[in-house]
């Protein structure tokens, strides 16, 4: 799924509607419907009221026509129509036409200069002021209508955008014009601006209600951003051949743990077997490899002469791909050796992690020697080391493709919506994963499953967005059955399989 600019949001929707063909009154209808069948699923009980708030944009449009549709299931809708642009658009004229006042539907329209009525707290206020069409900061009265609503105490439903949020850039809008949802409900596409950390307060819970957009369109219109769905992942899967041996899915060399932080490479190395490794050996510090082979026996152990940290290593020749840096320290030995290794491992898919990321942050001149596609996994303060600060998310982003392109690498930024970033300027962003993820060793778990696709012959490309959607998967599997919580790295390792048959039911469908 692409994540389209707002222009080419519009731009689809017209193609639609010439070829299709669909009157764009008709789209609108259809993706009111969509929002309607949301709304209820949200609130079943016909005995909740609701305030729709409405523009004179097509957002509004929208917004009229849900009104209806939730008092004809027997809600009590009040509608506010805002005027304040002096053009109502044909398709909002003709849903404002549409609406026959009853007992359950009442309709009040606001000027500028109009007294805001009061909404009690227990109503849900739909907001559909302004969708993707907002270019610029609200102006004073619509400015005074997001912070009524956002004062009101209500729960907020947001139509497509929480209204007065742009499509994408945010950093000279005025954080007191959006509404703060609780719930957004956008059509058909994800909006960049959607998916970024510093719009969380506005956006709330984020659903993608498909609306039916012409599928030659969503195809064709070209773009560099991704949403990584579940049928994009299990497309991406390797069937395991009849004659196959453990040889077939690739030898894997784990270099992680130090004294201090053992179970980082016991995580790792379990999440990479568990992803179908054919065989693994772990690198641990002298001493450790009865802890570890109790936890996970099914790995080879290869140890440092060192009892502390990563000193020295085998020869790698015989391995598929290597995963390097979950805690592994940062001492000055091992910054050597990781210096060596990247040297040695010149033509190797590699992952590298956590201290190893740290390790090329504080001593830079190890970027140039990355292997090529090498894939790093930084979260934010890690990637912040590596590649200098941001002021907003969209500066982020564009450090993040120069950071990959510069240094010919997959850049994996950690965090919900998980950001993928490809050397050729491609980005592709998580759907899946929660906030019971945010423990410790989560990270680990995921350099282990991405080391395990790399071994097992999937380009780096692959075992970066596959990587990033199982792990969010088995997140979300892990809390679904435990809740968010009492997820620790561990669940995430133990729902693995169960997020490969998910997939390979989605891929067998
Ligand atoms: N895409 C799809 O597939 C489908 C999309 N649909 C729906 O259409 C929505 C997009 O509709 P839209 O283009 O009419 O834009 P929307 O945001 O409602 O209002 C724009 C109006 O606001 C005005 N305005 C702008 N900024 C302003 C400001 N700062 N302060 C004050 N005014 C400002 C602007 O004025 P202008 O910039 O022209 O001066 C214009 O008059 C989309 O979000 C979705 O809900 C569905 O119905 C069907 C399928
Ligand atoms: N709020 C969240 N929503 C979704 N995923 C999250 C969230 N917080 C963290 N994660 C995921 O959990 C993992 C945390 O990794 P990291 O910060 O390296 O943890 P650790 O160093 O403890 O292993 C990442 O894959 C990240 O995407
Ligand atoms: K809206």
């Amino acid at each position: 799924m692409k994540i389209f600019p707002a222009e080419l949001v519009k731009a689809i929707d017209q193609y639609t509607i010439a070829n299709e063909p669909i009157a764009s009154i008709d789209l609108m209808e259809r993706a009111s419907m969509a929002v309607t069948s949301k709304v209820m699923e949200l609130y079943p009980e016909s005995n909740q009221e609701f305030s729709i708030f409405a523009g004179s944009g097509n957002n509004g449009g929208d917004g009229l026509a849900i009104a209806r549709m939730l008092s004809q299931q027997g809600y009590r809708t009040q509608i506010y129509f805002i005027q304040t642009t002096p053009s109502t658009t044909s398709d909002t004229a003709i849903n404002l036409g549409r609406i026959v006042p009853s007992e359950n539907l009442t309709i009040e329209t606001l000027k500028p200069e109009a007294v805001i009525p009061y909404v009690t707290p227990e109503t849900v206020i739909i907001d559909t002021l302004f969708g993707s069409g907002v270019n610029r900061p609200l102006d004073a009265f619509n400015k005074h209508m997001v912070e009524y609503i956002n004062d009101s105490g209500c729960t907020i439903i947001s139509v497509d955008l929480p209204s007065g949020l742009m499509a994408e850039d945010n950093s000279t809008n005025d954080p007191d014009a959006i509404i703060r949802a609780d719930y957004t409900i956008t059509l058909e596409l994800p909006k960049l601006a959607l998916l970024l950390p510093e719009n969380e307060q506005y956006v709330g819970e984020l659903s993608i209600v498909p609306i039916g957009l012409h599928p030659k369109a969503l195809e064709g219109f070209p773009s560099n951003m991704h949403f990584i769905t579940n049928e994009m992942a299990s497309k991406m899967l390797y069937k395991r051949r009849k004659f196959a041996h453990k040889g077939t899915f690739g030898h894997c060399y784990l270099i992680a743990g130090s004294q201090k932080m053992l179970g980082a490479a016991i995580l790792s190395s379990k999440a990479c077997m568990k992803t179908g490794a054919g065989l693994l050996t772990t690198h641990i510090p002298a001493g450790l490899q009865t802890a570890l082979n109790i936890a996970v026996p099914e790995v080879m152990i290869d140890q440092d002469s060192n009892t502390e940290c990563f000193t020295q290593y085998s020869s790698i020749t015989n391995y598929d791909a290597i995963g390097v840096g979950p805690g592994l320290g940062t001492n000055t030995t091992t910054i050597a050796t990781l210096a060596q290794l990247l040297t040695d491992a010149r033509r190797m898919p590699m992952v590298i992690d956590a201290d190893g990321l740290n390790i090329l942050a504080y001593n830079k001149e190890l970027l140039k020697t990355l292997p090529k596609f090498a894939i790093l996994t930084p979260h934010p303060k890690e990637f912040e080391r590596l590649a200098g600060s941001w002021n907003n998310d969209i500066e982020k982003i564009e450090r993040l493709y120069q950071f990959a392109k510069e240094h010919s690498a997959y850049i994996v930024l950690k965090g919900a919506h998980t950001i993928v970033a490809s050397p050729d300027g491609r980005l592709w962003f998580a759907s899946v994963g929660n906030p019971g993820m945010a423990t410790a060793g989560s990270g680990d778990v995921l350099t282990g499953i991405i080391l395990s696709l790399l071994g097992q012959g999937y380009s780096p490309e692959e075992a970066s967005i596959l990587g990033v959607h199982l792990h969010g998967l088995a997140g979300d599997i892990a809390a679904k059955e435990e809740s968010q919580e009492a997820l620790i790295a561990s669940s995430i390792v133990d729902s693995i399989g169960r997020a490969f048959k998910f997939l390979w039911e989605i891929r067998n469908l």
